[in-house]
């Protein structure tokens, strides 16, 4: 039995129908997943989705009590010799011998393979070296994930699943890290990672699959993630302000409403502020604005401090509303650290889909 590697944009992983359960209980439920080469495919979803059990399926080291998966065309248990020389595995725990050197271990795993990668190179790329002679059981938790990332791509494997990859990691590490992901890509390999890190998934994936319950709640590109909730998703929609902690909320709130009666300011002169805005209403006349450029009236806002200190209001941004926000600002006698606008990101449509509440 051979294994060839999928041309890119092929599929390397599918997974179709997977049921896994434990002591009768479904954690993952008729869960479809596809990953292709030379491609990132992110798998996202909360605490106890059912990500690793998934991944693990994958990786030969679970069976599926239904369903189909095939990694490069093989049946990952039934056919897991043949398939191990090409595929990495990095494991949630690390799965490393505690006992020996982390250089002994990246050496030792390296001399399993045909055409390994060098290791000198790799430990030099993940900073290796300032712990190679330390045992893997004195590793912080850091310079663990470091080996056994290293571990995982020493094989030239043309399908790498990485559990979690830059968790616990300095960021210094975790743009080491991403950098080679990136690498694995162009060069064709399919790589699979879970992450809670939204932002690594934003930058790093092709392809999101978000799980909840044990199955696929959404997948698609991160635009396409951003996109599901219509053309405003690709737009400034919201504020978001540093400044004092326990600012009134409500005022904010009214004051942006306000903002979306009233049709924007035209070219010839009409009012460009709002009651509570003294720096429109009294300063120098603000730059026109495109006569069609008219707010939906009455366009929803919402306003919260999602923490102590940070303010988020979700609308229809634009300059008045902007105007509105320094307004209240200088209402309640504050100086924001910052304010800057924005779209919604990735842990937005993340926490929608998946909800705000601890699991
Ligand atoms: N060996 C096992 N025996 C019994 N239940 C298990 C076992 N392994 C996992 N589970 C349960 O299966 C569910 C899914 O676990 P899994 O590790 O796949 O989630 P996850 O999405 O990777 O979570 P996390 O983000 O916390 O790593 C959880 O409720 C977990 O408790």
């Amino acid at each position: 039995m051979t294994v060839s590697p999928p041309a890119p944009g092929r599929p390397a992983v599918e997974v179709r129908g997977l049921v896994k359960r434990y002591g009768g209980r479904a954690v993952v439920e008729h869960l479809d997943l596809t990953a292709r080469a030379g491609a990132v495919t992110a798998v996202l979803g909360p605490n106890g989705a059912g990500k690793t059990t998934t991944v693990e399926c994958c990786e030969g080291l679970r069976t599926p009590d239904g369903g189909t998966v095939r990694v490069l065309g093989l049946d990952p248990a039934a056919d897991a010799t043949v398939l191990r020389p090409h595929v990495g595995v990095m494991l949630q725990d690390g799965g490393l011998p505690s006992g020996a050197r982390a250089g002994e271990v990246l050496r030792h795993v390296a001399a399993m393979y045909a055409t390994p990668r060098d290791v000198g190179e790799l430990t030099e790329r993940l900073g290796i070296g300032g712990f190679a002679r330390t045992s893997v059981r004195r590793l912080s938790g850091g310079q663990r994930q470091r080996l056994a990332l290293a571990c995982a791509l020493v094989g030239r494997g043309q399908v790498v699943f990485l559990d979690e990859p830059s968790a616990g990691m300095d960021p210094q590490s975790r743009r080491a890290v991403w950098d080679l992901v990136r690498e694995l890509r162009d060069d064709g390999v399919a790589v699979v990672l879970t992450t809670h890190l939204m932002d690594e998934a934003a930058d790093l994936a092709d392809h999101v699959h978000v799980v909840d319950h044990g199955h696929v709640i959404a997948a698609g590109t991160v635009p396409e993630l951003l996109a599901a909730d219509g053309p405003q998703a690709s737009t400034a929609s919201r504020v978001r302000v540093e400044a004092r902690p326990g600012l009134d909320t409500d005022d904010l709130e009214k004051a942006l409403h306000d903002t979306t009666r009233r049709p924007a300011a035209g070219p010839a002169g009409a009012s460009t502020g709002h009651p509570g805005a003294p720096a429109a209403s009294t300063g120098p006349p603000a730059a026109p604005v495109p006569a069609t450029a008219t707010r939906p009236a009455g366009a929803r806002w919402r306003v919260a401090e999602t923490e102590p200190g940070v303010y988020l209001a979700e609308g229809p941004v634009d300059p008045a509303a902007l105007a509105a926000v320094t307004a209240w600002l200088a209402g309640a006698g504050a100086l924001a650290r910052t304010i800057t606008t924005g779209g919604r990101t990735l842990e937005d449509v993340f926490l929608d889909l998946t909800g705000r509440q601890l699991r």
